[in-house]
């Protein structure tokens, strides 16, 4: 049996655990590699198509820079509001992206999301990036690399970790049954998103 390669654009713990997790579960014995990978985007993406296009960008340059990589998996951390700031009484999500290609095909999957409280929308509006407000709000360190966000404000029932889960394992059923998506995927791999 041929033991797979993933490249995983990322060295954050709490995004390489459920691509370990995944991975491991459909495709046992498999090795996921984490590499640094750009995203080309901001460090605090805002709205879903910058947020898709920095996964994109982190799934592409994973897989190019680990020698053998079968696929290669972007995850990206983004914000969004709705109506207008959250001054205007919109609201502001936290969601992820994930990107993943095999080299052909390329398949995009949104995470659930969890709307943020008022007093961190209005500093994501202000410019500032979320870990370091929610490392200052929680009193801890590098929330993003642990429970993340998701785990403060859920009481620890849901980890960013289990949303990444969730999120990449949707995104590879395409993958899994490539014979009922022939011919059609979101993206082809050389599009470039707008
Ligand atoms: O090391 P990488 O892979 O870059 O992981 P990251 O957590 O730093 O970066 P992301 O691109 O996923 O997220 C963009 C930013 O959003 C913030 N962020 C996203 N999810 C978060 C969470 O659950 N808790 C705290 N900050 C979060 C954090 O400031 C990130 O730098």
């Amino acid at each position: 049996m041929t033991l797979l390669t993933i490249a995983a654009g990322t060295l954050n713990p709490a995004k390489l655990r459920p691509v370990e997790q995944v991975f491991e579960q459909l495709w046992p014995g498999s090795r996921v590699q984490g590499v640094q990978a750009a995203s080309g985007v901001p460090e605090q993406p805002i709205g879903v198509q910058e947020t898709m296009r920095g996964a994109v960008q982190r799934a592409r340059a994973a897989r190019a820079a680990v020698a053998g990589a079968s696929y290669g998996v972007g995850l990206e951390g983004g914000v969004r509001f709705d109506m207008g700031t959250s001054a205007e009484g919109g609201g502001c999500w936290l969601f992820g992206v994930v990107a993943v290609t095999d080299g052909t095909r390329l398949e995009v999957g949104r995470s659930a999301e969890l709307r943020l409280p008022p007093v961190v929308a209005s500093r994501l509006h202000d410019g500032e990036e979320l870990g370091p407000i929610m490392d200052e709000l929680s009193g801890q360190q590098n929330i993003k690399q642990k429970a993340g966000t998701v785990g403060l404000l859920t009481g620890g029932l849901l980890s960013r970790a289990d949303v990444w889960q969730m999120a990449l394992t949707l995104t590879l059923a395409p993958f899994l049954h490539a014979e009922l998506y022939q011919g059609q995927q979101t993206f082809s791999s050389d599009t470039e998103l707008t």
